[in-house]
């Protein structure tokens, strides 16, 4: 099996080409190709592979026609990934897959739409947040109040006066079952300045991890709602290096790096 390892913003991911759909790819699989000490080591999987030949999304073939199929690190199945889809549109431009310029990529969350050239940022309309209340969340046993926002998958993105430095977001957070049924990514967040924000991030399946897109997105959000505000731009800041959100009337953009750095074979070919 061929695959290529890529980042954005260090959330990063083993993407492995699968044109005709033929990998058979169980959560065991994703989970040992993820591990960071016996396998290639991630924060989750992108599976690339025609939408046409995949029932659950083959309705968007004719808007996208690359699925990214996407997979946590432990193995489960997410609905989206905002960084993996700037990573994903970026390895369709590098292997000649697409053309640079905009394009949509299916993903189990719909259609997303790319905008890239053949260096540079890497920008993605993330759709409409969809703001559902208001939870909790328990780390190190202090409870953080925050917004429960909706990118496709779910979030929980709480503004704490603790600097975002200081925690410790080894341990698993709490959260409520029955806002979360099926778990939930948790952003911790401190304002730095005008329109820009610390964020560290737990996510569902994966752990700590160093930056999340649909997070900065669902970050951005809060920090809004916090100033009375709908629209506008801000900075991310993550433990990766710095994401752009956009919000406007209709929408969501998030924009950023996204990088390929090796390749290779999985299990190893080696020669000799
Ligand atoms: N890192 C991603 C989010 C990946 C999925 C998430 N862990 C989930 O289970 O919902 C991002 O950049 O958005």
């Amino acid at each position: 099996m061929r695959f290529v390892k890529g980042h954005g913003t260090e959330n990063d991911f083993v993407i492995l080409p699968d044109p005709d759909g033929a990998l058979d790819l169980g959560p065991a699989a994703v989970a040992a190709l993820c591990d960071r000490r016996a396998g290639i080591g991630g924060d989750g999987v992108l599976r690339v592979v025609r939408t046409k030949l995949c029932p659950e999304v083959a309705d968007q073939a004719s808007m996208a026609e690359w699925f990214m199929d996407y997979r946590n690190a432990d193995g489960s199945v997410a609905e989206m990934c905002g960084n993996g889809v700037r990573v994903f549109a970026r390895y369709l431009v590098a292997s000649g897959l697409a053309a640079p310029g905009e394009f949509g990529v299916a993903t189990r969350g719909g259609v997303k739409r790319v905008r890239l050239a053949s260096e540079g940022d890497v920008t993605v309309d993330m759709g409409r947040p969809r703001v559902l209340g208001a939870s909790r969340t328990t780390v190190n046993g202090r409870e953080y109040h925050g917004l429960n926002v909706n990118m496709g998958n779910p979030h929980l993105a709480c503004l704490i006066d603790d600097p975002v430095a200081g925690l410790d977001l080894t341990a698993q957070p709490g959260f409520d079952r029955e806002v979360y049924p099926d778990g939930v990514n948790i952003e911790l967040i401190n304002p730095v300045a005008d329109h820009a924000v610390s964020m560290r991030v737990h996510e569902r399946g994966s752990g700590e991890t160093r930056s999340c897109g649909t997070g900065a997105v669902a970050t951005a959000v809060a920090a809004a709602h916090a100033a009375g505000r709908s629209t506008g731009t801000w900075a991310v800041h993550v433990l990766g290096g710095t994401v752009t959100v956009t919000l406007d009337e209709e929408t969501s953009y998030l924009a950023g790096p996204a990088v390929l750095v090796a390749s290779g074979d999985w299990p190893a070919v080696l020669d000799g």
